[in-house]
């Protein structure tokens, strides 16, 4: 892939392989993907249904364990002295990394329904015993709108302000990546809008990196870059994408994936 090289990542994978089953049944989710997610960065990943895009997710964040192939958190912007192998690690490293040095969004809030809007945004540093840095955590209050609602509990709050209150947890610990699945599928249009502005300025103002899958042409239109999944390899890229763009594209590659299905449908 060109421009590799010197090109400051946050995240990267090589030649990551997920096989699931085995035998006739064997499925191979992600077909030696090699990869970089740029630092301060939004990149979308999109593809048809049951290209890849949960799985290579799931194995970035440790949330799945690849069949072969390597995953990097790429450590701080000034030095490589926090660069970690995932696969090298335990699982009880493995959870404290992913609470200290990554932040989650996915589709359905997750929530826990009887902490208020601050205990769930503060959640993370609880758990890691570490207390907010309040002038961080006002600038990212403020940032997704929710200082009125504070004291609320999920259940008393829209999808959308549910949604801006996960988005809030997950850059609380101002981690190294922010995975994001999904995160407007169970939102209206105008809550999606509001949800996707926030990671963009998460991204803008306070140097976040964000790796989202999304279905939507216009949420990856939010993104610096898409990147795209045809049967577990990156098929495509593009940069400064528009909604148009984007949507051309993913209907070329349902086309060639529905072309195959129908081939193999009809034995051929
Ligand atoms: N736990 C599993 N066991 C067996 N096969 C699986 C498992 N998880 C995923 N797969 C298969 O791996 C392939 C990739 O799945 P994945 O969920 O990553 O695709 P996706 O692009 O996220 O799809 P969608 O857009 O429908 O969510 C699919 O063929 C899927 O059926």
């Amino acid at each position: 892939m060109s421009g590799m090289t010197n090109f400051d990542a946050a995240v990267s994978a090589e030649d990551l392989t997920k096989r699931y089953g085995s035998g006739d049944a064997q499925v191979t989710a992600l077909d030696a993907v090699t990869v970089a997610f740029g630092r301060g960065e939004l990149t979308a990943i999109m593809g048809p249904s049951g290209s890849g895009k949960s799985t290579l997710m799931h194995c970035l964040a440790g949330l799945d364990t690849p069949t072969a192939g390597r995953v990097w958190l790429d450590g701080s912007r000034h030095g490589d002295a926090d660069r970690v192998e995932l696969s090298g690690l335990r699982d009880d490293a493995l959870t404290a990394l992913r609470r200290d040095r990554m932040g989650f969004v996915f589709q359905a809030f997750n929530l826990l329904p009887t902490l208020t809007a601050w205990e769930n945004i503060t959640l993370p540093l609880d758990l890691a015993g570490r207390r907010p840095d309040q002038a961080f955590a006002d600038t990212v209050i403020d940032a997704v709108g929710l200082r009125d609602r504070l004291h609320h509990r999920p259940a008393q709050l829209s999808g959308g302000q549910q949604q801006r209150v996960a988005c809030a947890r997950a850059l609380i610990s101002r981690p190294d990546v922010v995975f994001a699945d999904e995160p407007t599928g169970a939102l209206d249009s105008r809550a999606g809008a509001e949800v996707l502005g926030f990671l963009r300025r998460s991204v803008d103002e306070l140097a976040q990196t964000v790796v989202m899958v999304t279905h939507d042409p216009v949420a990856a239109s939010y993104a610096d870059r898409v990147l795209f999944l045809a049967d577990g390899k990156i098929v495509d890229e593009l940069r400064e994408p528009s909604a148009d763009r984007v949507l051309d594209r993913i209907r070329s590659l349902e086309s060639v994936a529905r072309g195959a299905r129908t081939a193999v449908g009809a034995g051929a």
